[in-house]
């Protein structure tokens, strides 16, 4: 099961600084839920404490009913779409979406399946034995989230900073998440500064205002 639950989450940060005010919440398995609000009003915070990337100063975060809090992150079952795409340059495209499923020594035949099933997904067969330096950011941020689905995680955790650049890079993203969501059934979490763009999307809305979900 793919859902989470967030139980009282609180982060404090050492300053004394309260990002993440006792924050109570469930999604459901396949829901698409978009979290909005102002700068540092904690939005992104919730999503780094969901995948591991943020110590919990208190409080309990499940997926299903597993309690994620002293989880290793890449042992969660999420996917992270956050800033930068963190591929590397030197290797071919192919070999950056392999890289997860090398980790997880998965047979080699099943690594080519999988890698030739998220090409095609996104559209870009063409492309798996290019370096990541010849590709146009448009083709980065695919592999990035071929890369991401890839291990067949259960939630796909997205930044809006994943999508820099451009507005036409922006609307790829979310027509890709959103394919993500409802064609391979990941539950999915996105974070937005965009008032307009957090209310055309279908799915939850989560509005946030100083540490706390306001439309509760
Ligand atoms: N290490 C830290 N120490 C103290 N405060 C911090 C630290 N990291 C983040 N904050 C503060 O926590 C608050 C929440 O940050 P967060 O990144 O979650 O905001 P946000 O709502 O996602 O905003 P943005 O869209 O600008 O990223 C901000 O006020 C930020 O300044």
């Amino acid at each position: 099961m793919a859902s989470i639950t967030l139980k009282n989450l609180n982060k404090i940060y050492p300053n004394g600084f309260v990002s993440v005010k006792d924050v109570s919440l469930t999604i459901e398995d396949g829901e698409f839920v978009t979290f909005h609000g102002p700068s540092g009003c904690g939005k992104s915070t919730i999503l780094r404490m969901i995948g591991g990337l943020e110590d919990i100063s208190s409080g309990q975060i499940y997926l299903g009913d597993e309690l994620l809090n002293d989880i290793l992150p890449r042992d969660r079952k999420l996917a992270m779409a956050f800033q930068n795409y963190r591929l590397y340059g030197y290797l071919s495209a192919y070999e950056n979406i392999a890289l997860g499923l090398k980790l997880r020594n998965m047979p080699r035949n099943v690594i080519d399946t999988r890698v030739k099933t998220a090409v095609k997904f996104f559209g870009i067969e063409d492309v798996l034995n290019k370096k990541v330096t010849e590709l146009t950011d448009a083709q980065k941020q695919k592999i990035a989230l071929c890369r991401a689905t890839v291990c067949h995680p259960k939630v796909l955790l997205v930044d809006e900073d994943f999508a820099h650049g451009s507005d036409e890079l922006r609307a790829d993203m979310l027509q890709d998440i959103q394919r993500i969501n409802k064609e391979l059934n990941l539950t999915v979490l996105y974070v937005t500064n965009n008032y307009e763009e957090a209310t055309s999307l279908d799915g939850k809305l989560i509005l946030m205002k100083d540490g706390q979900i306001t439309n509760q």
